[in-house]
């Protein structure tokens, strides 16, 4: 039985997601905790209601800097260790993560993005996909490496931007497919069905690694 912790900062709904799929689709894998940066995150009240480990690392305790960041991601880490992880999920996850945390978890750590990365990385993605005119957006499931939003691509999803949209309208339309493609993607790496090859990342089941409404 596979073990999977999922790192959140807010409502976690792609941790639900990811819940209710291994559940559903009996996975050889188990969600075996949800931990968060922030006390207040609402996925946690789900995870507590589903039977599933918690904890909180609050990041603000550590104060900021260079310093706070590495204390940090050291006792992110020790937290995690203690579910003893096959994959490490970051659902929602809202901080940056060092170097050395990222190497912990090289190969088996992942993020899900809210733009079609390389496009937008950073933050406030759907803002600036409506502001540069873009005719489409998306999310992106990617390994995760030191430099931000950078790491190799697993699987993207693509919605249309439509004449009068928002951030909030878009931002829940690209979330309908970011919880299909999320779970997908999950269980290809608990299932060990990936095959990376430098950026270049290949499902060995041939399942579509593009997700469209
Ligand atoms: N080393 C890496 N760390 C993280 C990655 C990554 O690819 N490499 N992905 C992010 C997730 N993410 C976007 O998908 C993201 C999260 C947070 C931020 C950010 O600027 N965070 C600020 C705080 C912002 C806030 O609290 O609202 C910070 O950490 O100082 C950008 C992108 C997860 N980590
Ligand atoms: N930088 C990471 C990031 O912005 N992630 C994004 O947070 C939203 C809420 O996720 P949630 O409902 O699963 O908490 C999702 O759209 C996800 O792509």
């Amino acid at each position: 039985m596979k073990r999977i912790v999922i790192l959140i900062s807010g409502r976690g709904s792609n941790m639900e997601a990811i819940v209710h799929a291994c559940r559903d689709q009996a996975w050889p894998a188990e969600v075996s905790a949800v931990v968060s940066n922030r006390p207040d995150a609402a996925g946690l009240t789900f995870a507590a209601n589903h039977g599933i480990a918690t904890a909180v690392v609050d990041h603000k305790a550590f104060g900021k800097g260079d310093a706070a960041r590495a204390a940090f991601d050291q006792e992110l880490a020790r937290v995690i260790d203690s579910y003893a992880p096959d994959v490490v999920v970051l659902a929602g996850f809202m901080r940056i993560l060092t170097p050395e945390f990222v190497q912990r978890y090289a190969g088996r750590l992942l993020n899900i993005h809210p733009s079609l990365l390389p496009s937008f990385p950073g933050l406030h993605t759907h803002e600036r996909a409506i502001e540069a005119g873009c005719r489409v957006a998306g999310a992106t499931v990617h390994l995760v490496t030191a430099e931000l939003d950078h790491g190799p691509i697993v699987a993207q999803a693509v919605v249309p931007v439509l004449d009068g949209d928002n951030a909030q309208a878009l931002a829940q339309r690209v979330l309908g497919l970011e919880h299909r493609m999320y779970p997908s993607a999950v269980r290809w790496m608990v299932c060990g069905e990936l095959a990376i090859s430098g950026n270049q990342v290949r499902h060995l089941g041939g399942e579509a690694q593009l997700f469209t409404l």
